[in-house]
């Protein structure tokens, strides 16, 4: 899988370079062929210059006939142009292995539609490589040079909703194919699979699915006037036609609307927190002090903590970890990414809504990992040793990776989390292992507030109250990555072998 981590999407481009090499190869060779056929041609081009007598000559004479008996044969039967598109075909194949798979086209427009629906994006925007919310009056991200989509990159995404039944975004993205391929009908590229004509199909029946019978006609005709002959399309305007004179339709009526999704009654707050980043922070006085808890380790060098809320208790350790630490870790994360799991009942299984690699890290990985440990240990004074503690599990987000609005902590005693047998997961550390050019941040949403993606900084939280019970004010989630390459660390911290470090509370609410 390929959109789910940026690492992996890294490769991809290798392979891509892979297949530039290959293609220029052969582009030489066909030119090569192309212009020894042209000396061919001019050399026999030559000879029909010359006035009739050209053939007076017997060795013209035998030329010609040798020409029509062979010559041409080889020319116009050569396998030059087979062997070499054979040999661009072999190297493909070869290759195929690291080239994106189907789920990964699918993924990559989901990702695409993600970040529209999230970031109040237009597609309008977004195909002419703007980032702008809609009423904002700035774009949420500046890419160094905008990039298009093609009319036949807008309909792959709309197909992709299409192909679900999701007409809302079919309908968005289509609408933009249709704009894109009218205003370049007439020329075409090799790499298009798509037309006009596939667009303006897909469209309509769209508009039809969400009960706009008046557009779905215009566009059907509109394609008839391409493809006169498609029986198909003709019946629908024919259906179309009729369902409209007899009125059992509204000719107009309203735009469709989004479809629900499982997570809808905190769907609205958690995209308002991913589109505003860093709100409502307590006042400075409680903010930020530097912390020893007596600790020798943490004498010499103290942790930087920033409050950043009192209920559920978020803080934020700046400068948590060196640059040099947070590369060596992605570094030894890397090769053992695979695709992000959820708890499902007593499973575990991949998500939508969870868009990432991860991989776990023990402390003997590596003296940076142990390192990294010690300290996670003196600034939560917790034991954060197996099995008090979970693996450091380092994670890269995809395109438009996300994790929607979760709780690290078990909710069921069913959960997979109770198989360490340490009981549930008291606390979180999460590091921020990159920056990232725009979005991903993390949202607590019935908290109401949002940390933007510090660099080398720590958030911890409590994922349980003193009692045990969990604290559903810690309702968080990884907003989608609009922009960059988003790595964090997570070290999720269990009850048993705190029972002195984090005592009970004598109220419930503590
Ligand atoms: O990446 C983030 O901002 C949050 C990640 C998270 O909540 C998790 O991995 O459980
Ligand atoms: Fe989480």
């Amino acid at each position: 899988e390929t959109f789910s981590a940026m690492l992996s999407i890294r490769q991809a481009l290798g392979a891509e370079g892979r297949l530039l090499r290959l293609l220029r190869a052969y582009l030489q060779q066909e030119s090569d062929r192309l212009s020894d056929l042209a000396r061919f041609y001019n050399k026999v081009q030559a000879l029909h210059q010359e006035p009739a007598a050209s053939v007076d000559n017997p060795l013209l004479a035998f030329g010609l006939i040798k020409r029509l008996r062979s010559d041409w044969l080889n020319v116009v039967y050569s396998e030059a142009a087979g062997e070499n598109t054979q040999e661009l075909q072999t190297g493909f194949e070869a290759l195929r292995q690291e080239l994106p798979g189907p789920e990964d086209l699918d993924g990559a427009a989901r990702a695409l539609m993600r970040l529209q629906d999230v970031y109040a994006l237009s597609v309008k925007g977004l195909a002419k490589g703007v980032f702008e919310p809609a009423g904002a009056h700035s774009p949420l991200y500046h890419p160094g040079q905008p990039i298009a989509l093609s009319a036949d990159d807008c309909f792959h995404v709309g197909k992709v909703a299409y192909d679900t039944g999701d007409y809302y975004h079919s309908i968005a993205w289509l609408e933009e194919a249709v704009d894109l391929f009218r205003l370049s009908y007439g020329s075409w590229n090799t790499e298009d699979r798509a037309s006009l004509e596939d667009a303006l199909d897909h469209l309509a029946f769209s508009y039809f699915m969400v009960g706009n019978v008046s557009h779905a006609l215009s566009l059907s005709r509109e394609f008839l006037r391409y493809d006169p002959g498609n029986l198909r399309v003709a019946r629908n305007v024919a259906q179309y036609e009729k369902l409209l004179e007899e009125r059992e339709v509204p000719a107009e009526p309203g735009p469709p609307r989004r479809p629900d999704s499982t997570r809808l009654q905190t769907r609205d707050a958690y995209e308002e927190l991913c589109r505003r980043p860093g709100t409502q922070h307590p006042p400075p006085s409680l903010r930020c002090a530097y912390e020893t808890h007596g600790s020798p380790y943490l004498l010499l060098q103290p942790a930087k903590r920033e409050t950043v809320r009192l209920q559920p208790y978020v803080a934020l350790y700046h400068d948590f970890v060196s640059d040099a630490e947070a590369e060596t870790v992605k570094a030894l994360a890397g090769p053992w990414l695979q695709r992000s799991v959820v708890a499902s009942g007593e499973e575990q299984q991949k998500a939508e809504y969870r868009i990432s690699k991860s991989a776990w890290l023990k402390d003997t990985a590596d003296p940076a990992v142990a390192a990294l440990e010690r300290r996670i240990a003196a600034v939560t004074g917790l034991d954060v040793r197996v099995p008090y503690a979970e693996y450091l599990q380092v994670v890269n987000y995809g395109l438009g990776g996300h994790y929607e609005p979760h709780f690290d902590h078990a909710t069921s005693r069913k959960s997979p989390l109770y198989r360490m047998k340490s009981g549930n997961r008291i606390a979180t550390v999460m590091i921020y292992l990159s920056s990232v050019e725009a979005g991903g941040s993390t949202a607590f949403i019935y908290a109401n507030f949002s940390v933007p993606v510090v660099k080398n900084a720590a958030l911890f939280w409590w994922n349980l109250r003193r009692s045990g019970e969990g604290d559903g004010d810690t309702l968080h989630a990884a907003c989608p990555v609009l922009a960059g390459d988003k790595w964090v660390a997570n070290k999720w911290i269990h009850e048993h072998g705190q029972e002195f470090r984090r005592p009970c509370g004598l109220r419930p609410e503590d």
